[in-house]
């Protein structure tokens, strides 16, 4: 079962206030603004990657399950959890930005099967030593290199198909 605080899938209706930022650290603060003007959904701010290894922690701990969450089976579960993402989405063809065709407890159900797969990436990665906010600034900085947006704009192509 996954860890559920207060919230809900229905989360996914409430938090589309674009009167403040949520964004304590933005890529690129032009993008935020536009994502604002768009109504674009966004995440509420908190639990941050901290607070859900944290959390995650004190659970493995109060179960003395630390024993069995070596990297290997956390990315095992990771796997799995990924598996039980797609099995939702199976055999409905594609399925539009916002899900509108989904019932609230399918809704529900993605909810918590992505948060399986988000709380066994956290603790794999503080298993691995991996500080995964930064690592995520890196890698986005290093994407930027890589698709630059001028040379990219309006193509899926990967960055080994430019010839340039
Ligand atoms: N050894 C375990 C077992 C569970 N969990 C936590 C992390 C996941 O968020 C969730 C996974 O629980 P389940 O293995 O019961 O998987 P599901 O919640 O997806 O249940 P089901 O497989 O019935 O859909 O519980 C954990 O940390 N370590």
């Amino acid at each position: 079962m996954a860890m559920q605080q207060n919230g809900s899938a229905s989360d996914i209706h409430k938090h589309n206030d674009r009167s403040a930022s949520n964004h304590p650290i933005t890529t690129n603060g032009s993008e935020e603004v536009e994502h604002q003007q768009t109504g674009r959904f966004t995440f509420s701010a908190e639990p941050n990657l901290e607070d859900i290894r944290r959390m995650q922690a004190e659970f493995t701990d109060e179960r003395n399950w630390n024993q069995f969450h070596q990297p290997r089976n956390l990315l095992l579960a990771l796997v799995g959890e990924v598996g039980e993402v797609s099995e939702l989405f199976q055999w409905r063809g594609e399925v539009a930005e916002g899900l509108p065709d989904w019932t609230e407890p399918e809704r529900e159900h993605l909810a918590q099967e992505l948060s399986d797969v988000l709380i066994y990436l956290v603790e794999l990665a503080e298993k691995c030593n991996v500080d995964l906010p930064r690592a995520v600034l890196r890698k986005m900085a290093l994407n930027r290199l890589k698709y630059p947006a001028n040379k990219v704009h309006g193509s899926a192509k990967k960055y080994t198909e430019y010839k340039d």
